[in-house]
């Protein structure tokens, strides 16, 4: 075992099903190397698996085949958890920060995943303007902000599947000019992991335009 790293959950072979030796290999380099590059912080380990891994993977279920951009992948949470996940599904993970772009780009080589592309920008200033299916994000910012980075990444129709904490609420209900503006609509918060996981994955799932 890695030292600190918390022990895999029973869960996760259940959640990963046949894709839990890449979820294994994934979490072990995220361990080995996550807080020496600024990935992690040193207080995540214990809780790699249930908080940051799981609560990732959890998500699967809401993809659907087609084109998904994660926003601010950072370590690969969720967008390469969600590709080892989804074969069936092209992720285009995007991220300013160079050092995270190496790792991104060497995880998806390491790991074998064919069905991921790196893009280093700000996702407001990338060229993927109307090109996704889906959007995921996970602890980048505030819906009021984030949705004005996000929905514009969208084809007329397409989703965003924004991971959130127990404030969401409160999110949406400040991001009220945000939703008119970028007109999102049928939004809804899903609740996953009950009885999975110790903290469950909330997710705020919308169509735009
Ligand atoms: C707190 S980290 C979270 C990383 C990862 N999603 C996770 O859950 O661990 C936020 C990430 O979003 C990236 N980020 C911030 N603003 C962004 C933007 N406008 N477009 C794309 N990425 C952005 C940062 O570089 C950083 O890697």
């Amino acid at each position: 075992m890695i030292g600190g790293l918390e022990p895999e959950p029973a869960a996760a072979a259940e959640v990963f099903g046949p894709h839990i030796e890449r979820g294994r290999q994934f979490t072990e380099a995220l361990a080995r190397h996550g807080e020496e590059l600024g990935l992690i912080g040193p207080l995540e380990l214990p809780r790699l698996w249930t908080r940051h891994i799981l609560n990732s993977a959890l998500v699967s279920p809401l993809l659907h085949p087609g084109r998904v951009g994660d926003v601010g992948s950072g370590a690969g949470l969720p967008g390469l958890v969600l590709a080892i996940m989804r074969p069936d599904v092209s992720f285009t993970l995007i991220e300013p920060m160079e050092r995270r772009v190496a790792w991104l780009e060497r995880q998806a080589g390491e790991l074998g995943l064919s069905n991921v592309e790196v893009v280093r920008a700000r996702a407001e200033e990338s060229k993927l303007k109307g090109a996704l299916d889906q959007v995921t994000a996970r602890a980048v910012s505030a819906l009021r902000t984030l949705i004005p980075v996000t929905a514009p990444l969208l084809r007329p129709g397409g989703e965003l599947v924004l991971m959130k904490g127990a404030g969401v609420d409160g999110e949406i209900t400040a991001a009220e000019k945000a939703i008119r503006k970028y007109r999102v609509h049928d939004a809804e918060v899903i609740v996953l992991g009950e009885g999975v996981v110790s903290e469950v994955t909330r997710v705020f799932r919308a169509t735009v335009g």
